[in-house]
């Protein structure tokens, strides 16, 4: 793989996430959290990560101590971010400029003020102070043989208040020495053609090496890097998922996958983009936000196709009805099925699921009308493929999947004199010709007839010991009707290696749950190779 030195400098991808993506409400991350995102971005090939202000609290400074011995970085290189020095002190004097070099980072990042209005109100000091705070940070940091970069804060809103003023900043910083000027969307409020003309004009008034800094409140911050790449900035400073102050910043990932994909520019190592999705879901994972289904390229419906138009031109050409091939960015295309499904749709489901349907048209079109008649009762199979291939199967080879036969079932809360319950379930099956009459208590009435099945069903089906239920939801699908509307359960259940779900519709929750449950017990042990009872 590359090693740091081997990148190419004249394009940056810039990584915030440890920094400004920390920003993020709901964000709290421990040192451990830090050095794990850090080894994901170095692994994807970002060629810098901000990790965070040192001096300003003892989680930073740890942070730049410990990443530097534990992590031997193979692309990136590691920044520290903090402010120009305060009015009326010298950089060499100041405390937080000195913890910048304490913390032995080669790259820093100083935060500067570039709208006159800030300089007046925020900094209560001179616009000509402003300037020689930003020169003489600058030009103390080079002297230390660091790396510059100067995050104009609020540049665009400053621009349009007083051009002149925001360009002498930029002039400041890059007369000193500064690496990159990143021109800042602070407040995220700018369009991506406002952003493109500031860009250029800057550009070429000023002569210095321009990035980007976008935050996403109007929703444009993707678009707003791209337009400033378009206008010749060559640093993006972007968050992993899109995480970042308010409602966020450049999501890394679409950024990424823009420049590489729709512009040809190789901006990470060979063969990093299609880490993408792994990489997405993993720092997720790490600051315990559930990925989102919905992000661009990455996201789990990035790729899934619903609508039965669709699916048929697929079925000739997934390039039909996809922007990019999904493997080039470690993602997988998926057919949904629902009452949007057509024969093309069931057609390439089967083919997923690996389920020969063979041409036959008839066979296709009764699984279609199947799906169709049951999500009108309210099952939801896009929701549910554990569901969807069991009564795929069952239509396949004209006779119902089973394992077991169900004779009844008995679900009892009692309401005890002190205020608790008590839940007990009994079920009466048949399997492999033995009649089977289980009982178990639960902490509710589902969880009774869930461990009372497993109780029955265990002595014949061992491999059902491993299986544990991981989620459960439940909607009411007619709310004006009260309790008596239909009810809806999804079940998740686990094997410990995949997970999949199931579902259940009825007019009172427990038949539903009842028969969420049944499929998930069918499924795992289809899915455990064990064969159903002729
Ligand atoms: C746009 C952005 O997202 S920039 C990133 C911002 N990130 C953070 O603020 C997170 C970390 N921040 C902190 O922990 C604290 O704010 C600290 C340690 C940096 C400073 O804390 P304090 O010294 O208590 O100051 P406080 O936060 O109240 O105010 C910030 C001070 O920095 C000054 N300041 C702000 N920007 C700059 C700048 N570019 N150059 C110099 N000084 C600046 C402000 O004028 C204010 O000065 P004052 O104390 O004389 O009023
Ligand atoms: C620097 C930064 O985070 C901003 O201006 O938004």
């Amino acid at each position: 793989m590359t090693a740091p030195s081997e990148l190419d400098d004249s394009f940056h991808v810039f990584d915030t996430t440890l920094r400004d993506g920390a920003q993020r409400e709901g964000i709290n991350l421990t040192v451990a959290d830090k050095l794990a995102i850090a080894r994901h971005l170095d692994d994807f090939g970002v060629g810098f990560i901000e990790g965070g202000w040192p001096g300003a609290n003892p989680r930073d400074t740890e942070f730049f101590a410990r990443a530097q011995q534990e992590i031997g970085f193979r692309h990136a290189q590691l920044v520290a971010f903090g402010s120009t020095r305060r009015a009326g002190t010298t950089a060499a004097e100041d405390p937080q400029v000195r913890a910048l070099l304490e913390s032995g980072a080669q790259v820093i990042t100083l935060v500067a003020k570039s709208h006159d209005r800030h300089v007046e109100l925020a900094l209560r000091t001179t616009l000509d102070e402003n300037l020689a705070m930003v020169r003489d940070t600058v030009s103390f940091l080079k002297e230390q043989g660091r790396r510059v970069f100067v995050d104009c804060e609020h540049f665009f809103d400053g621009y349009r208040a007083n051009p002149e003023y925001a360009k002498s900043v930029v002039r400041a910083a890059s007369g000193a020495g500064a690496d990159v000027v990143v021109l800042c969307d602070t407040n995220g409020g700018m369009l991506p053609a406002q952003i493109q003309a500031v860009v250029g004009t800057v550009l070429a008034d000023t002569g210095a090496r321009l990035g980007i800094h976008a935050q996403d409140d109007t929703g444009c911050a993707v678009a707003n890097t791209l337009a400033a790449v378009d206008a010749g900035a060559t640093h993006v400073q972007c968050t992993a998922n899109g995480y970042g102050e308010r409602v966020g910043n450049a999501n890394l990932f679409p950024v990424v996958a823009a420049l590489e994909l729709k512009y040809g520019k190789q901006v990470l190592p060979e063969g990093r983009l299609r880490e993408m999705t792994r990489i997405s879901h993993a720092i997720a994972e790490v600051v315990n936000l559930t990925p989102s289904t919905h992000q661009p390229y990455v996201g789990l419906s990035a790729f899934a196709h619903k609508a039965g138009l669709h699916a048929s031109a697929i079925k000739v050409d997934p390039d039909l009805y996809q922007h990019i091939d999904p493997e080039q960015v470690g993602n997988t295309m998926r057919m949904l099925v629902s009452d949007m499904a057509g024969r093309a749709s069931i057609e390439l489901k089967g083919k997923e699921l690996g389920i020969d349907l063979g041409d036959d048209r008839e066979l296709v079109g009764r699984v279609v009308e199947r799906v169709k008649e049951r999500e009108l009762k309210g099952y939801t199979y896009e929701a549910a493929d554990a569901s969807f291939e069991i009564l795929l199967r069952t239509e396949v080879q004209g006779k119902p999947l089973r394992y077991f036969e169900v004779e009844s079932w008995r679900a009892i809360v009692e309401d005890r004199p002190d205020g608790s319950h008590a839940n007990e379930a009994t079920v009466k099956l048949w399997a492999k010709g033995e009649r089977i009459v289980a009982t178990a208590e639960g902490n509710g009435p589902v969880n009774a007839l869930d461990r009372a099945l497993r109780v029955g069903l265990e002595k014949i089906y061992p491999q059902l010991a491993k299986l544990e239920l991981v989620d459960y939801k439940v909607r009411i699908l007619e709310g004006k009707h009260g309790t008596s509307s239909t009810t809806r359960v999804l079940i998740s259940t686990s094997d410990g290696t995949g997970e999949w779900s199931t579902v259940g519709v009825a007019d009172n929750v427990i038949a539903a749950s009842w028969q969420a449950l049944e499929d998930a017990y069918t499924y795992g042990l289809l899915r455990a190779g064990v064969a159903p009872v002729e």
